[in-house]
């Protein structure tokens, strides 16, 4: 099954909240930042006057402005550290604000991918931002249900295509294995898990009805 993508980039779009400008305070360091974006274009700089001029810009915008202004002063080390900087700032977004995490969760399986205007790095080819996030989702979700739909056991049809629904391969060797496993799998999931799983794997219609057996 091709598994689908999820783009963002405008805070007030429906996963806009995985972009650095949504308006969601972090703690990092010591200290309480307004975005994500504000953490990030400071960390680019050692000079404090220049770091507070950052912090306390009104708007993410006005922060990434500020800091591509003064590009030609920015840490020596800055393009080896930023990606380390970046995880920093997505992960204590993640687990500090409760609606971010839900959000990021629910995305599960799809690839993110920050819809970039310009540049290839964050977002376009490279898309980093969007893999970073893919990253932070497995890890908040490695013990949990989360973790078993983004790896879910996939449905019978696709699993063995070669047995059609009424074969005896279902009640027989290793079609009978494989529904045994699938229904311990499929009915451990809390209801919302369930669900999900059925908007995921939609079944064909052979196999119309299957999740009301
Ligand atoms: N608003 C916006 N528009 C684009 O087209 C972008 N590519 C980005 N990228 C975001 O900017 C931050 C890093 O930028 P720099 O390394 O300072 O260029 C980061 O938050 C990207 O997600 N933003």
């Amino acid at each position: 099954m091709p598994v689908e993508s999820i783009y963002f980039l405008n805070p007030e779009d429906p996963f806009g909240c995985l972009s650095n400008a949504s308006r969601h305070q972090v703690y990092i360091d010591g200290m309480s930042w307004q975005t994500a974006e504000h953490y990030f274009q400071t960390a680019k700089f050692k000079d404090a006057k220049l770091r507070y001029a950052i912090i306390r810009a009104e708007t993410p915008d006005e922060a990434r402005r500020i800091a591509h202004q003064h590009r030609r002063d920015q840490r020596p080390d800055w393009h080896k550290i930023k990606v380390g900087v970046m995880r920093k700032a997505l992960s204590a977004k993640a687990r500090q604000n409760a609606d971010v995490r839900a959000v990021l969760l629910i995305t599960a399986p799809a690839r993110l991918k920050q819809h970039a205007k310009t540049g290839d790095f964050w977002g376009g080819k490279k898309n980093m931002l969007g893999k970073l996030w893919m990253q932070e989702r497995d890890r908040l979700g490695e013990s949990g249900e989360f973790d078993s739909l983004n790896r879910p056991l996939p449905p019978p049809w696709e699993k063995y295509p070669e047995l059609h629904r009424a074969s005896i391969g279902w009640r027989m060797g290793y079609g009978e294995a494989y529904m045994e496993e699938w229904d311990a799998y499929f009915y451990g999931l809390s209801p919302a898990g369930r669900s999900r799983y059925q908007q995921i794997f939609t079944p064909p219609k052979e196999w119309h009805g299957f999740y009301d057996r």
